[in-house]
This record gives structure tokens, sequence and C-alpha cells, in this order.
């Protein structure tokens, strides 16, 4: 099949929402933008994960309209377009509804930089989007105004759950991992007392550190 690299891609990072307990049935999906051209794969809507195959995935112009494939898209497939229309450096959109992230949507309230794990990922706090009805550009534009300029990978959209994006659909993935768990850490933290801000010149140390030199660097 066409883009059959970005199809493997894209399902087999289906599963990691799974592994890490961030979906529940068929809710949540992942997309990345085929290398080159003005095309981007995405889950097909409502098929259950364990279904979820290569040649199941669907191809999508960058309007959203299906190019290829033998399903209907995911019902956030406007939502992605969107982001790859408005925003060229992202080629990876995720979505999930993982529970504690979820929870703090549900009270439309950023997720404070109390942890440096925070600081490293997110650069600072995890904001909040605006409540958006699904399957037209509202969603998307939530996305793009939101996260536009802001160093965050990730928003809470209100009422709804997570989105994030990445210079890869990998790096989305990672990103609404990390957003899952400092949401939990950070509400037991609540739960527990008052956590303490980080100050923001300690924030930009740990995030430059955490993005130009942190783990293994290429240097061949
Ligand atoms: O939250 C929504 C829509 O935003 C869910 O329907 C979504 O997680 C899953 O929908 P799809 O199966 O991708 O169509």
């Amino acid at each position: 099949m066409i883009h059959q690299e970005t199809r493997e891609t894209v399902c087999r990072l289906h599963a990691e929402l799974v592994r890490y307990n961030l979906v529940a049935w068929t809710a949540g999906n992942v997309s990345e933008r085929v290398p080159g051209e003005d095309l981007f794969v995405i889950k097909p809507s409502g098929v259950s994960y364990d279904e979820l195959t290569p040649e199941a995935m669907v191809v999508c112009d960058l309007q959203g309209e299906l190019v290829e494939g033998d399903y209907a898209p995911s019902s956030d497939t406007a939502a992605h377009a969107y982001v790859y229309r408005h925003m060229p450096e992202v080629n990876g959109v995720v979505h999930t509804h993982s529970t504690y992230a979820s929870a703090w949507a549900a009270r439309g309230e950023a997720i404070p930089c109390v942890l440096t794990a925070m600081a490293d990922e997110f650069g600072g706090e995890i904001p909040v989007g605006p409540f958006a009805l699904i399957g037209g550009d509202d969603i998307g534009k939530g996305i793009v105004e939101t996260l536009t300029g802001h160093r965050s990978p990730a928003l809470l959209m209100q009422n709804h759950g997570v989105f994030t994006i990445g210079g890869s659909a990998k790096a989305a993935v990672k990103a609404a991992v990390m957003c899952e768990d400092v949401a939990r850490t950070v509400h037991v933290a609540r739960q527990l007392g008052t956590p303490i801000p980080i100050e923001q010149h300690h924030i930009d140390h740990l995030y430059d550190r955490y993005q130009n030199v942190y783990g293994q660097r290429s240097h061949l």
C-alpha cells in the first residue's frame, strides 16, 4: 500500500497509547505527516486498537479529506489537518483521554510547573485550550492558538482531553505519556498540600538542558 512506512509507524504508536494506559476502548488517535507530501496518516474512526493494522490506517490530505483507505478517518481528522496546515514544523499529532490529565481538562485548569520533569518536557505549565465541539476546525484552532509560541507540546482541551504535537508522531506520543505522568503526580501533590512553583530561571535552565544535552547525542 502507499506510504507503508508511515502507516506502520502510526499503527505501532497507537499500541503505545494502550501500553501506557492513556486510552479506553477506541478513544484517542495518532497521526503523522507523510514525508514530502501534503498528506498524513491517521487512525480509522471507532476501530478497536487490537484490530489496527498498517493496512487499516487511512491517508488524508491537509483539508482532512480521505485520499486512500478502506475506513472512515478518525473523528479528529479535521483537528489534525488544521494543525498540519497551520504549524508546518509539526509532523505528529496525538489525542488521548488519559485519566488524570483529562480530570485537569474537566476543570479547565492548567497544570502548574512544579516538577523538574515538567520543566524538562514542557518548559513550563501545560496550558488549557477552549471548549470545542468535535468534527470541525474548532479543536484544531484551539490547539494552534494555544500552542503557537508556547514551549509545551501538550495542551488540555477544556472538558475533553489531551492533544499533543511533535516533530514526529513518536515525539507527540512521548508528550502524551509525560503529560499523564505529571498530571497524576501534581494531582497527588495537591492532595497532600500546596505544590511549590519552580522559579522561571530554573525552568529555563532545566528546559535547555533537557532539550539540548540530555540523553545520547550523535557526534558522528
Ligand atoms: O474524543 C473523541 C473525539 O474528539 C473521540 O471520539 C476520539 O477520542 C476517538 O475517535 P476516533 O475513533 O479517532 O474517531
